[in-house]
């Protein structure tokens, strides 16, 4: 009810716990703080807030639109939905070292469990496209440690993610990845491995948590889980896959009711009022005032 009762400290340590135990983590992408709710009811390990999901809500492209405050705003009402601890995808840190540093600030403050901030270029782009541009190693290194030195509570995970596989290559990656982690870095998030071998050769490279990134229509093909954990991967994310999803069932539903005047051959695929006053737990503010929930959900028989 309301907001969760787990607090981001509690969070923090429950993902590093995850992180710990050796069992992969999946961490589908919420595309609102509802979607996370669902995330959490279906039993995954945490929540991923991609920063592509952030700009493509608002109608922007994922090229370093958004700001460090709206951000930190969205990340902060899907955070705080739910009892799993949620990681946001903060770009290149929104600006310099220094930036980079009130950013994580910022990000403990929204109740986040932690961020990954990568080595691109700005303006950045998906790191699935061709023709990236990744910043020298000091740069790199720099923001981390400045991201490091700036967290308040030492769970607040800082991944460090590389796009540098697409420009220089495998070894270059292995060689990035390893002073990112002497930097401070916490976890690594590889971006754009083609194959599972390559995931595993990250693996070896380092000794902190690495991520797979299992985004559709990109370079990677969609390893499953057990891939994944078999080469040693220790989290993964579908960043973008709730809000392909939902966007999708949208457009289908929208020519539907051009095709047929009514929207009635798309409810069998909807989502029921009684599943979505359940997510939102309408019931439970009862405890408030029980003339809240005094009525017998529309559709639903009247025994249940
Ligand atoms: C993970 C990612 O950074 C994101 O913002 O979700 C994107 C996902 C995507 O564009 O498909 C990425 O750069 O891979
Ligand atoms: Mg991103």
């Amino acid at each position: 009810m309301l907001y969760s009762s787990t607090t981001p400290e509690q969070k923090r340590i429950a993902m590093r716990e995850g992180l710990a135990s050796g069992t992969l983590q999946q961490y589908p992408g919420a595309f609102n703080p509802l979607s996370a709710r669902l995330i959490q009811e279906k039993g995954f390990s945490g929540v991923y807030i991609s920063g592509a999901v952030l700009a493509n809500d608002l109608g922007l492209p994922d090229i370093g639109l958004t700001t460090l405050t709206e951000v930190a705003a969205r990340a902060g009402q899907i955070a705080r939905m739910t009892d799993l601890p949620a990681i946001v995808d903060a770009d290149t840190g929104f600006g310099e070292p220094m930036n980079v540093a009130r950013t994580i600030q910022e990000l403990e403050n929204a109740g986040l469990a932690g961020c990954h901030i990568e080595d691109q270029f700005n303006p950045k782009r998906c790191g699935h496209l061709d023709g990236k541009n990744v910043v020298d190693l000091d740069t790199a290194t720099k923001r981390i440690r400045a991201a490091a030195d700036a967290r308040r509570d030492p769970n607040f995970l800082i991944m460090a993610r590389t796009d540098i596989r697409a420009v220089e290559g495998l070894e270059a990656a292995q060689d990035r990845a390893r002073a990112l982690v002497e930097a401070g870095a916490d976890a690594i998030f590889p971006e754009a491995m083609k194959t599972v071998e390559e995931f595993a050769a990250i693996r070896a490279a380092v000794d902190v948590p690495i991520l797979a990134n299992m985004t559709e229509f990109g370079k990677s093909e969609l390893f499953t889980y057990d891939q994944l954990a078999s080469a040693g991967v220790n989290m993964v994310i579908y960043p973008v896959t709730l809000l392909r999803s939902a966007m999708g069932a949208a457009e289908r539903t929208l020519e539907t009711i051009k095709a047929d005047g009514t929207q009635a051959a798309s409810v069998p695929s909807m989502l029921t009022r009684a599943r979505l006053y359940d997510l939102v737990d309408y019931e439970a503010y009862n405890r408030f005032d029980t003339s809240v929930f005094n009525f017998q959900v529309p559709g639903t028989p009247a025994s249940a």
